[in-house]
């Protein structure tokens, strides 16, 4: 296998041959190296040490043997669903460690989150307080609350990953949190436990991270003032990763950065990174099933389409296509296409290489938000996901079958 760039060096290092797994396991699929996940996810831990808790963004990969394995490394998690929030419980994750985002939770979803006793719930508006509050009063309980503002802070970003501007629908704005911090302290039912921001993904700079820091630190002592003090200030996730010769912080240096601007404060930190502990651990193995040279493109057609991996046609991402063999014949200029009848649907355009049909070729760094947002689009039964530990390729996802899409369904 040739050059892989970024951290899927991993792959090769563990000397497990993505032919053989692409002939057992059948592709497309989705093959993660646990030791990388393994060290971003330390990377995080070491730099924070007592100062807080790394609660990993669930959605950006949420097979349940990766949360499993961050279980054990003493992870937390931050969810948005019930579906997620069974997720870990799933794969022994610990509920006290669990903060629950996401501007839509419904009362089902609170009570089972207030039945587990998670950490704290990340609330989004005024009328999610009250549900809240009326909520845990039901069950006799209390519920830790973070108010999560919008800082309107311009994270430089793609704009449907963008969230903390005031234009987003994430988040309470900050001009109006105190007034809403004093509703909830004055709700029995509530705890006011801490304060919460995220201000969007794939992030490349340190300094709007720093922008929505000093804001929130300013909301901090007002509160302070009002007599409401913070457990904890939960910085979101957001650090950005390499995918094209972007060059984020490093994890310790956005982390250390937090850390020295809270320096003498009592609250612990929270972060809740997805993509950088889980993007460049992952490929997305595909092969080439045929070869289509026109008069004024030359198409590949693939075995994994957009219902497999949508970041390409959805935020026009750009991510690297490698062969896993190493070819030596000239290269072409190729688009590379999925069997989903949309226009939209590739993973990748002018790609200059020498392909052949049936090759395979690794789309790389779809760790993050790859296999989470695949779909049955064309009723094409999703991936299987494996995951490589040391020489051997667990497969921990099957792929689905197509009879079990059908049994999913019901004439009339
Ligand atoms: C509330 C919240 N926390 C954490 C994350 C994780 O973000 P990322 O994968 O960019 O680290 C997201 C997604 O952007 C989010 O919406
Ligand atoms: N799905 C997006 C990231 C969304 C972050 C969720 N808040 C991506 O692939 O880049």
């Amino acid at each position: 296998m040739q050059d892989f760039h970024y951290q899927e060096q991993q792959l090769m290092a563990e000397q497990c041959r993505l032919d053989s797994i692409a002939d057992q396991f059948g592709t497309p699929c989705y093959v993660y190296s646990l030791a990388h996940i393994r060290r971003q996810y330390q990377a995080y831990a070491d730099a924070l040490g007592s100062r807080g808790m790394v609660c990993y963004a669930v959605k950006a990969n949420s097979n349940i043997a990766v949360l499993q394995q961050l279980a054990k490394l003493g992870s937390g998690f931050d969810i948005v669903s019930e579906g997620e929030l069974e997720r870990v419980l799933a794969a022994g994750g610990d509920a006290e460690k669990i903060v629950f985002s996401g501007v839509g939770k419904k009362p089902h979803e609170m009570r089972r989150a207030l039945e587990v006793g998670i950490h704290c719930f990340n609330v989004e508006s005024e009328a999610e307080l009250d549900v809240l509050a009326q909520v845990a009063e039901e069950m006799g309980k209390t519920a830790a609350v973070s108010l999560r503002v919008n800082p309107d802070v311009d994270a430089k970003t793609h704009p449907y990953i963008s969230t903390g501007l005031k234009e987003n629908k994430f988040g309470i704005d900050i001009k109006r949190a105190p007034e809403v911090y004093k509703r909830a302290a004055a709700k029995p039912s509530l705890k006011v436990a801490g304060i919460d921001c995220h201000i969007g993904s794939q992030l490349t700079e340190l300094a709007p991270f720093i922008d929505a820091l000093d804001r929130l630190l300013q909301l901090v002592d007002k509160l302070e003032a009002l007599g409401i003090e913070l457990e904890h200030m939960d910085l979101g996730g957001g650090l950005g990763v390499n995918y094209q010769g972007e060059q984020p912080p490093a994890i310790a240096e956005l982390v250390e950065a937090v850390i020295e601007k809270t320096a003498g404060r009592k609250e612990q930190l929270v972060f809740e990174p997805g993509r950088s502990i889980v993007a460049n651990a992952g490929i997305l193995l595909t092969r080439v099933d045929y070869l289509k040279p026109t008069e004024h493109k030359n198409f590949a057609i693939i075995d994994a389409a957009m219902n497999d991996n949508i970041r390409p046609s959805l935020y026009q991402a750009w991510q690297q296509v490698l062969p896993v063999a190493e070819r030596h014949e000239e290269t072409l200029e190729w688009d590379l296409v999925g069997p989903v009848c949309e226009t939209g649907d590739f993973m990748a355009k002018q790609r200059q290489l020498a392909l052949t049909e049936g090759d395979l070729l690794a789309v790389m760094s779809a760790g993050a938000y790859g296999f989470t947002m695949s779909s049955n689009y064309n009723s094409r039964p999703r991936a299987a996901e494996i995951l490589v530990d040391g020489d051997t390729a667990h497969l921990v996802r099957k792929r689905e079958t197509i009879a079990e899409l059908l049994a999913q369904e019901q004439l009339l």
